[in-house]
């Protein structure tokens, strides 16, 4: 195993060097299609989006002190760096484990407790322009302006639009946690709750889908965009063999200076078929106490692992509304009083109640106790920092791990005193659909 603060770079050795232009604009999914691993793949539902690939340098960590050891060789990492500033700039891209002992094994090879990577080559979608980037970890400046040149040409060559190949198809699919085991696990859950001994857990089930042909993740990842635009959409390929990707609805965090960002979304119900019905179950979801409980607990906790780093203002609950579910909704935000990273602000805030529970030892205790299978990088802080340590950082849920014929997907829920299995049951099928029908043949629009 990693020793804990293990980074993969040595500062003493690495002088960054990046050089920038801008480009026309072009098929991002065309640009990674071209390009071996590491990929990856962000975009923000109020604006950027970038793809980059290979490998400039990258920043790995292990155990409790994860984010930290990763903030603090990106801080000295970029100490006389010569790097373009503004959407241009370089980005450290990548994410995390939900359990800080999580260890790499199928189907997360490749996925260490935290790694993120600088790519050689960035490409950043903005409003008004698209900006190339290329990083060099050698300090050689002649160089960089060479690969500027290299990569601009090959991006000219590139369409402006790439059409999205057939969904690879679903042979098969099956839940890793059966029913009976999910009814036993919520009313172990329930049990500790009425003793007292929890308040709050987020169980989570996976579903394993064998495909018919190999997976083109970054198509999947364009279907999934055309359904639901208002997400997140991430895509983090350390290797060939396997990619993790989803459409989040929930921000972890936004930090620009010293202005975090942030929100608590828990608390579900579907969409109705007609206008009337769909207004009669968000009323539902807003009436409903048990819901209001789950999703409160969410904003109180954000809230109180921010309040010591600044002023929080906590915003009215609304109703947000996806394709096929949807949840309450706090808006939060914080004026930060240090000079914060926005890795520490993941690490205060990671895991919220959304994807945890309370008290988050033994809500983490009972989630390894209960769950069938191993969460990876599922329902943990996928995202981007740059050089001043701004950046964004998305939950990674409505998510899946995939690469040739196979995908694992995992959806999950907060369970509280008055959970009923079954109803948990159907609800995390609402949350599976999504990536599911865009892996499938029979959902093509
Ligand atoms: C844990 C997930 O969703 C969270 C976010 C919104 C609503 C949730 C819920 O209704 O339980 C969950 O807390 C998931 O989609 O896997």
């Amino acid at each position: 195993m990693e020793s804990p603060r293990q980074t993969g770079l040595d500062p003493a050795e690495t002088t960054f060097v990046g050089r920038s232009r801008e480009v026309p604009d072009v098929s991002f999914r065309a640009f990674l299609a071209g390009r071996g691993a590491p990929r990856v793949h962000w975009a923000a539902p109020d604006g950027l989006e970038v793809v980059g690939a290979g490998e400039a340098a990258r920043l790995t960590g292990a155990g409790g002190e994860r984010f930290s050891a990763v903030r603090e060789a990106g801080e000295t990492a970029f100490d006389g760096a010569d790097a373009p500033e503004g959407p241009a700039r370089p980005r450290f891209f990548g994410g995390a484990a939900f359990h800080d002992d999580h260890e790499p094994s199928p189907p997360w090879e490749g996925f260490p407790p935290a790694t993120f990577v600088l790519p050689r080559i960035q490409l950043v979608r903005t409003d008004d322009a698209t900006h190339l980037t290329v990083v060099r970890a050698d300090g050689d400046a002649v160089a960089a302006e060479a690969d500027l040149e290299a990569a601009a040409a090959e991006i000219d060559d590139l369409p402006a639009m790439r059409p999205v190949e057939d969904p690879p198809g679903v042979v098969a699919s099956r839940r890793t946690t059966t029913e009976q085991e999910w009814a036993e696990g919520i009313e172990a859950a329930v049990e500790r709750i009425e003793a007292g001994e929890l308040r709050k857990v987020v169980l989570a089930v996976a579903l394993a889908v064998t495909l018919e042909e190999e997976v083109v993740v970054s198509d999947t990842l364009e279907r999934l965009r055309r359904s639901y635009p208002d997400c997140f959409r991430f895509l983090v390929q350390p290797t060939d063999e396997a990619g993790f990707f989803g459409v989040p609805p929930e921000r972890l965090v936004r930090l620009e200076g010293d202005h975090a960002v942030t929100e608590a979304l828990a608390g579900t119900v579907a969409r109705g078929e007609t206008p009337e019905e769909d207004a009669a179950l968000a009323d539902s979801l807003l009436g409903s106490e048990k819901l209001q409980h789950e999703q409160a607990l969410v904003a109180e906790a954000i809230e109180e692992h921010l309040a010591p780093l600044g002023d929080v203002r906590v915003a009215e609950q609304g109703v947000r509304k996806l394709a096929n579910v949807q949840h309450l909704h706090t808006p939060i935000e914080a004026d930060l009083d240090g000079d914060t990273h926005v890795l520490e602000l993941v690490d205060a805030i990671h895991p919220t109640p959304a994807v945890g529970g309370l008290p988050p030892e033994t809500a983490e205790r009972v989630i390894r106790e209960t769950e069938t299978f191993e969460r990876g990088w599922y329902a943990a802080p996928v995202g981007w920092f740059d050089t001043d340590g701004d950046g964004e950082f998305a939950v990674g849920i409505r998510s899946a791990v995939a690469g040739g014929r196979r995908a694992t997907l995992f959806a999950g829920n907060g369970i509280v005193a008055d959970s009923d299995p079954e109803v948990e049951w159907e609800e995390v099928g609402l949350k599976l659909e999504p990536i599911l029908a865009a892996l499938d043949t029979d959902d093509e629009d």
